[in-house]
């Protein structure tokens, strides 16, 4: 179990953090969630020992980062949101290298490196150098350096920013092997559609305050009553009206306390308006909502 405890972290004078309380089980992956400048990245670098100037603590299964921090830096893999790589080498020189930096010497480097090279898909690229890699592949090989020690917890501050779809697919792969091999894994991401579908719990953290957190499907019920959603051509305010909506993707969800009234009502009024909507449905929110409807903030395009 990781506890993180009262943590809150100033840089000169900026306040990144206040008061961070969370818990991550062991063997599970967690999302910590919020727009750009929330707080995520510093939060992971206390976690992963590279900030040592913050008030609070972290324990690792009862090792706090304050006063152990050498024997809890061996437990961790941390994957920086930008690629930390040698590109004039090669992907295998680059994870020679990253073994040294862990520790690690001789066969049981060599029997890591062709394990991870598997794992992540570059075996047949290992003696490429990284200049001629695409930034899916770069990512890819920015994780593997930090596998090759075995880490128990594996820290990815935001893995798939600005690469390809299939890229991202197989990052999602290599977490999920990960995790079935018993890793607690902390991802952070401002998609939220990833995060739903990757982790079990969740810490929602906007301006260096943790504004919600739980279980993911937990959370989801909770935050989880229903509106109406409709689009089509003609669907607008006007031809809500007396309704009122809020602008969601190409059309409208409309506010109501009992949806399935407010459906009946709908229906009715766009009948008499000869209206006919392209799509209307109960709406369940999703992360991203619920992230809105507590800070005002969108996740996307901040
Ligand atoms: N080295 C630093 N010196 C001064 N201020 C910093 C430093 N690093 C981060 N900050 C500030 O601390 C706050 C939190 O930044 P942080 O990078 O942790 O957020 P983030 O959620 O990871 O954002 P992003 O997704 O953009 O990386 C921001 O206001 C940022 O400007």
């Amino acid at each position: 179990m990781i506890k993180i405890d009262h943590v809150s972290k100033t840089y000169d004078a900026a306040q990144a953090l206040t008061d961070i309380n969370l818990e991550i089980a062991e063997g599970t992956c967690f999302g910590l969630v919020g727009p750009n400048g929330a707080g995520k990245s510093t939060l992971m670098k206390i976690l992963a020992g590279i900030i040592l100037d913050f008030d609070g603590d972290m324990f690792f299964n009862g090792h706090g980062v304050s006063n152990e921090r050498m024997f809890i830096k061996k437990q961790i893999g941390y994957i920086p949101q930008d690629i930390c790589l040698e590109e004039t080498l090669t992907a295998r020189d680059n994870l020679l290298l990253f073994g040294h930096l862990y520790g690690l010497s001789g066969k049981k480097l060599h029997e890591r490196i062709e394990a991870v090279l598997e794992q992540i898909g570059l075996t047949n690229r290992s003696k490429d150098v990284v200049l001629s890699f695409s930034g899916g592949m770069k990512r890819r090989l920015n994780i593997g350096c930090a596998l090759l020690h075995e880490p128990a917890v594996i820290i990815m501050d935001e893995p798939t920013v600005g690469i390809d779809p299939q890229s991202r697919n197989s990052i999602f792969t290599i977490i999920k092997q990960l995790k079935a091999a018993g890793s607690t894994i902390i991802y952070s991401s401002h998609y939220m559609e990833e995060v739903e579908q990757l982790c079990d719990s969740v810490g929602l953290i906007d301006k260096g305050r943790v504004v919600e957190g739980g279980q993911m499907q937990e959370l989801l019920e909770r935050h989880g009553k229903p509106s109406l959603f409709i689009s089509g051509d003609a669907i607008g305010p006007k031809s809500l009206e007396p309704l009122t909506a809020m602008k969601k993707g190409d059309g409208y969800l409309v506010n109501s306390e009992d949806p399935m009234a407010t459906l009946e009502q709908l229906i009715a009024s766009l009948r008499s308006q000869d209206i006919k909507p392209k799509r209307l449905e109960l709406y369940y929110p999703r992360l991203e909502d619920i992230f809105f409807t507590l800070t005002g903030t969108q996740l996307r395009d901040v």
